[in-house]
């Protein structure tokens, strides 16, 4: 069916648009501006400008340069013209969101008429991405839990798993060398009988921070559980990683722990598994070869690092 449009019509279609919610512009087939009600004007801070053959790059021009309209971020208004451009009359119709500088959203609306006019309209969405970004912070406060360790902030099993898992399958596949290391604190339940649960915990993050100050960005470090942790260090060898450990060893040394009480100390033992470059043993048997390192160095005294090759070497594990 299609609609006589009368006068009376015609009119109440004009007074809706100079009264509506939505900005609303028009250009011409040059991209001159030849319509735009109020609120397209107060949308985009165009007030004070004079709109007369303004054309869309004089329009998006002034905007930059008074600081008003839309936010572009850091590119430069060459870059932002191009972009523009490459979007602009690309489709009879689009939609798209746009970032004001004075922090609201709006959703655009892009139609090219069959006689080769644009119809923008704008539609304030501020409350909807509000929303939408407060249900990506809880989103994404959710991963973080799932994946971290409440006490430490370290990468917990499950997530440090998933994270080993891919660093073996590219270690495999660029021939590149990785190194699984599993550390224990020593004789920790003592720590717990003689000062309490709650020290035990302060120690717990004491060590954790004390390996994030010691490990570069790119190695993985987690707590697997109890006073276990475990570090993954990419593109590193046995031997830079006895280095490594070296240096925790001595942080942990130098640190006062007078909180927990006068002249406290601690140390830890350390299984060491690196994977010789681009030959598989799988997984699990990595992890199994470091814990094996691990409960090496237990037996033999604590406080001490053991590498997985060193006991299959004397013919002890
Ligand atoms: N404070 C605290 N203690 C914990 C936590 N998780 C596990 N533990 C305690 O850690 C202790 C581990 O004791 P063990 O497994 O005997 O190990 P250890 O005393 O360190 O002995 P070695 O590993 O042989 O040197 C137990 O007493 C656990 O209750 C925790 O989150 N906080």
């Amino acid at each position: 069916m299609k609609f006589k449009i009368s006068q009376q019509l015609q009119n109440i279609i004009i007074e809706h648009i100079e009264h509506s919610e939505n900005g609303i512009a028009v250009l011409d087939g040059d991209d001159v501006l030849i319509f735009c009600n109020p609120k397209f004007i107060s949308m985009f801070g165009l007030q004070g400008h004079d709109l007369n053959n303004c054309n869309l790059d004089e329009l998006l021009s002034w905007m930059y340069s008074q600081g008003v309209g839309i936010d572009i971020g850091d590119i430069s208004l060459q870059e932002w013209l191009v972009q523009v451009h490459s979007q602009y009359r690309s489709a009879e119709f689009r939609s798209f969101e746009l970032k004001l500088k004075d922090g609201r959203w709006l959703l655009m609306t892009e139609q090219v008429n069959s006689t080769g006019e644009v119809v923008l309209v704008g539609n304030d969405i501020s409350n909807i991405k509000k929303i939408e970004n407060e249900l990506y912070a809880v989103q994404e406060e959710l991963e973080r839990q799932a994946w971290t360790d409440e006490l430490t902030g370290l990468y917990n099993r499950r997530h440090f798993m998933y994270r080993l898992d891919g660093e073996y399958h590219r270690a495999m596949r660029h021939a590149r060398p990785a190194t699984l290391v599993i550390l224990d604190l020593d004789f920790f339940k003592k720590i717990n009988d003689q000062y309490g649960h709650h020290a035990g915990d302060e120690v717990l993050k004491n060590f954790s921070a004390l390996l994030r100050a010691n490990l570069r960005k790119e190695d993985v470090c987690g707590r697997l559980g109890g006073e276990e942790f475990v570090i993954l260090l990419p593109d590193t060898t046995e031997e830079e990683s006895l280095n490594i450990l070296g240096r925790i060893r001595a942080a942990l040394m130098q640190q006062d722990m007078d909180s927990i009480a006068p002249a406290f100390e601690y140390t830890f033992s350390a299984g060491v598994m690196a994977l010789k470059q681009g030959k598989s043993c799988g997984l699990d048997a990595w992890m199994k070869m470091a814990d094996q390192a691990l409960y090496h160095a237990k037996k033999t005294g604590r406080n001490k690092d053991v590498l997985y090759a060193d006991i299959t070497e004397e013919g002890s594990s």
